[in-house]
């Protein structure tokens, strides 16, 4: 079961377009959105939640239309700017928010208060982008929603406290039917708590894979020069080339590398790797768009 389905989304901006994207998030899992700067992740977010009317195509949530306001209830949306409540106060924003939810949950609400250290009666324009980071988070969390999206949650955060997000996700995770999708470069964050990664680049996703496919298929491999050829190059998205040596990035099997021996070192990637390799400007044709019907494996 999928709790998003887009079906040939295509949005279209003066410079930028994200043409007859395909994408499902499962349900009961963290699945990680990367990709770089202005690769398309906060505009596929705000189209997800109807912030930004799509151009062509259809976007589900739990089945039903995305424009659904039943829909609403069971999301909880963090986004870093807070920016139509700044002259509020939390406790004036919770007197706003929480008659709007069935579930509000006013313990949790008061737990998770004490838990971030907020203060409940100083604008929100007097506080720092990481707490103003946790109040949204705070909003998100204290109406028990099915469904947490995240736009770059952590990138105003301390290690602290980025740390005790991801195991407040984590925590969460343990409960039933919870199913959360967070957009981020911190590609570290994920490696910790993603199941399924979604990847994009210049409108296009590049990819959506389990995060034990991501583990199990993609190495780095190290040597030096002179044991590569063009066509051990072509067994690799991407090679940095130095005096001294190459550094590849390499999907499949790494055994086939055995009979270079100890000439060769073999690395699990990183989601950084991979990010890096795949979205270097000479690999910009890397990788096509996925097109309808392709799932999650
Ligand atoms: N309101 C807008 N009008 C026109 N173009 C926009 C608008 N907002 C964003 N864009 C463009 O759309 C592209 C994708 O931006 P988007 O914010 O979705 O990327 P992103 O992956 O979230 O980036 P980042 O990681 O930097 O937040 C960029 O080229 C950006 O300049």
């Amino acid at each position: 079961m999928n709790t998003v389905e887009f079906l040939n989304v295509t949005k279209r901006r003066k410079d930028f377009a994200i043409e007859d994207l395909n994408l499902t998030i499962p349900q009961g899992y963290v699945t990680g959105f990367i990709g770089p700067n202005g690769s398309g992740k906060t505009t596929t977010i705000q189209m997800m939640m109807n912030i930004l009317q799509v151009d062509e195509g259809d976007i589900k949530l739990f089945g039903t239309s995305h424009k659904d306001h039943k829909v609403k209830q069971k999301i909880g949306f963090v986004y870093d700017e807070l920016f139509m409540y700044e002259d509020f106060t939390v406790n004036n924003m919770k007197s706003f928010i929480a008659p709007l939810y069935n579930t509000w949950n006013e313990e949790l609400f008061q737990k998770y208060v004490q838990k971030f250290d907020l203060p409940l009666r100083k604008k929100i324009k007097k506080l720092s982008k990481g707490m103003k980071m946790k109040v949204s988070l705070l909003f998100a969390l204290a109406h028990e929603p099915e469904f947490i999206v995240m736009d770059e949650p952590t990138s105003g955060l301390d290690p602290l406290f980025r740390r005790e997000l991801l195991d407040i996700l984590q925590e969460m995770m343990l409960k039933e039917n919870q199913t959360i999708f967070l957009s981020t470069h911190i590609t570290t964050d994920l490696d910790r708590i993603a199941d399924h990664i979604i990847f994009i680049h210049k409108g296009k996703i590049l990819f959506q894979k389990s995060m034990d496919d991501v583990k199990e298929n993609y190495y780095v491999i190290k040597g030096r020069l002179d044991i590569i050829d063009m066509d051990t190059k072509e067994l690799f998205i991407g090679v940095d080339e130095t005096d001294v040596g190459f550094t590849a990035l390499f999907e499949g099997d790494p055994t086939i590398f055995e009979p270079f021996g100890n000439d060769i070192v073999i690395e699990k990637a990183t989601l950084e790797d991979i990010m890096f390799y795949m979205t270097r400007k000479e690999n910009s044709n890397y990788g096509s768009p996925i097109t309808e019907g392709t799932t999650i494996n």
